[in-house]
């Protein structure tokens, strides 16, 4: 089943189209990489499928709803979950305060608002904090931490939230070499159990953990293959991996 369908999308600023005729599906479980130049819409991609814009034209169905005009934050509570590219954890609490807040954020508020189960998986401050690989720095203040530590925490807090989607906007700007593969191997043991559809730059990164990768430009899909298909693709070579230093 596809978790992720996006038709004819085409989102329209002031007559400059950054979608453009977008189409775009994902299947449930699937681990997404999205690429593409400066301006080829990665970002509005990812604001349309959240309701942060709405498409001037076309539509986004996720688990087979449609989402045309429903709320940012309804959309979030359907079970899409959005990581940012800039952490937004709380510096002056500790790691695990900062998982013990979603956490028990969700246990008050899932059941009775969001009317969903929370998934099988039965997250716990403990677990989580094994999962991103923090827990011998559990009580450590989170300003304290490196930003790569920071971007897994933010990752364990969006996990936290069990999303059936997870979008991640460029999780490795700004890493170190060591942080990167944390981030990457983080990525691919929260992608056995979750659909996520990540973008970023970083080739090195995109090599270590992309199965599926979409390439677009000019707000549209230009190519979309395994790796190997994208390194290969002379029109991909052309408008992005050409101008790689
Ligand atoms: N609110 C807006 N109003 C007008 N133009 C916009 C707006 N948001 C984005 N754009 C334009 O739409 C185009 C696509 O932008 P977008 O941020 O989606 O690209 P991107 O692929 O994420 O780029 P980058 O890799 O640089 O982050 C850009 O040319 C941008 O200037």
């Amino acid at each position: 089943m596809n978790i992720l369908e996006i038709e004819n999308v085409t989102v329209n600023f002031d007559g400059f189209k950054a979608l453009n005729n977008l189409n775009f599906s994902m299947k449930t479980g699937e681990l997404r990489v999205i690429i593409g130049p400066n301006g080829a819409g990665k970002t509005t991609f990812l604001d349309t499928i959240t309701g942060k814009v709405q498409p001037t034209q076309g539509q986004v169905i996720f688990k087979g709803r449609n989402l045309g005009n429903i709320p940012e934050y309804k959309i979030a509570r359907l079970g899409i979950g959005r990581k940012f590219q800039t952490p937004r954890v709380y510096l002056n609490l500790t790691v695990a305060e900062n998982l013990d807040l979603v956490v028990n954020q969700n246990k008050n508020v899932f059941p009775t608002l969001f009317r969903r189960p929370i998934s099988g998986e039965k997250r716990t401050v403990a677990g989580l904090l094994e999962t991103v690989g923090l827990a011998a720095k559990a009580e450590l203040k989170a300003e304290f931490l490196a930003h790569g530590e920071k971007q897994r925490l933010e990752i364990g807090m969006l996990v936290a939230q069990s999303p059936d989607l997870l979008l991640v906007d460029e999780p490795v700007a700004g890493l170190t070499d060591e942080e990167t593969e944390n981030v990457g191997n983080l990525l691919l043991a929260l992608a056995e159990s979750h659909s996520i559809i990540v973008i970023e730059h970083d080739m090195e990164f995109v090599r270590q953990i992309a199965r599926q990768v979409t390439v677009l430009h000019q707000g549209s899909v230009l190519f979309e293959g395994n790796m190997d298909q994208v390194q290969n693709d002379p029109r991909v070579i052309e408008v992005y991996l050409g101008k790689e230093e």
